[in-house]
């Protein structure tokens, strides 16, 4: 459905994404993670048709740079930082349902189920909310519409507690329909959500895991590693990981919601993993070998 080719994006002389190539299918609900520059913005400022760039990119064979209006009419997007709009937002709704062709009362019945108040917002002008007010009218303007891209830049940074766990609620209602991407730096918050999960590094792609659709709860990994040489941090880090272990030879229990941190930490480890063996199996019953 939506194709990355070799692409590759400067700005000035900083090569901010490196030749990234990904082919994003129906279905497909990913987590985009990657640290502070990465290029997870970019990469989807791209998609939006923001940005000239070197190669290709496609949503259903139409560059989004040539076709922004009928790529942006399939997308619901929530931006990082939200623009700077000095319109009330009651006619900010109004103005973007009309774009989108959608109702009015679905977006507010979304912001309202966020815990807005949208009778005490409606006639604000929307630079004037606080960052969360802000991040939740968004998040109605994206999900109450049709789309079946949904694209979500860092969407619950803002949130309060009980106004991410209504977030989460709402996205994974709509689990079965179309793409999701979503920039998080908190994987565990969307593990449950994703089956795929897609790290950057320096503009370049240096993860790109299909996870089971549904994480079971119960489940447990039981994993060994093996070193290529002793490395103090990552020593550290599988202690925090409750492993055992020493120099060369480690081994400890994953269970099945922290699987897919797991899974990140150790990529960033890859260059001194010589040998990993995973084993899963149900909470309580003896475990057999899925991969070695
Ligand atoms: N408009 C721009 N002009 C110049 N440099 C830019 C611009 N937008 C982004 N960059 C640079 O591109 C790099 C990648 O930024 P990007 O916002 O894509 O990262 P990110 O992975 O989304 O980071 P974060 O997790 O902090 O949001 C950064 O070094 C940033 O300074």
């Amino acid at each position: 459905m939506i194709r990355f080719g070799n692409v590759s994006k400067t700005f000035k002389r900083a090569r901010v994404l490196d030749a990234v190539t990904l082919d994003i299918a129906q279905g497909d609900r990913i987590a985009l993670v990657g640290s502070n520059g990465a290029g997870k913005t970019t990469l989807i400022r791209c998609l939006l048709g923001e940005y000239t760039h070197d190669g290709v990119v496609a949503v259903d064979g139409l560059a989004p740079r040539d076709h922004r209006g009928e790529v942006l009419a399939r997308v619901g997007f929530v931006p990082q930082i939200p623009p700077p709009l000095k319109m009330p937002v009651g006619e900010l709704i109004g103005f973007a349902a009309s774009v989108c062709k959608s109702d009015p009362a679905r977006m507010v019945a979304v912001i309202e189920e966020l815990g807005l108040e949208y009778d005490r917002i409606r006639k604000l002008p929307f630079v004037k909310l606080s960052g969360g007010m802000k991040q939740k009218t968004l998040i109605g303007v994206a999900l109450g519409r049709d789309s079946d891209i949904l694209i979500m830049d860092e969407p619950a940074a803002n949130l309060d507690p009980e106004a991410r766990h209504i977030f989460f609620r709402l996205l994974a209602a709509r689990k079965e329909s179309g793409v999701m991407l979503i920039t998080s730096h908190r994987l565990d918050e969307v593990a449950a959500l994703v089956n795929r999960v897609i790290e950057m590094d320096m503009g370049q792609l240096v993860l790109d895991d299909r996870v089971a659709d549904s994480v079971d709860m119960a489940s447990r990994m039981r994993c060994k590693i093996t070193l290529v040489r002793p490395d103090d941090a990552f020593a550290r880090t599988l202690g925090e990981w409750h492993f055992t272990g020493a120099d060369r030879e480690w081994s400890g229990l994953v269970n099945g919601p922290d699987r897919l941190r797991f899974m990140c930490m150790l990529s960033r480890y890859t260059g001194l993993i010589g040998g990993l063996e995973l084993v899963e199996g149900k909470e309580g019953a003896p475990c057999a070998p899925v991969v070695v």
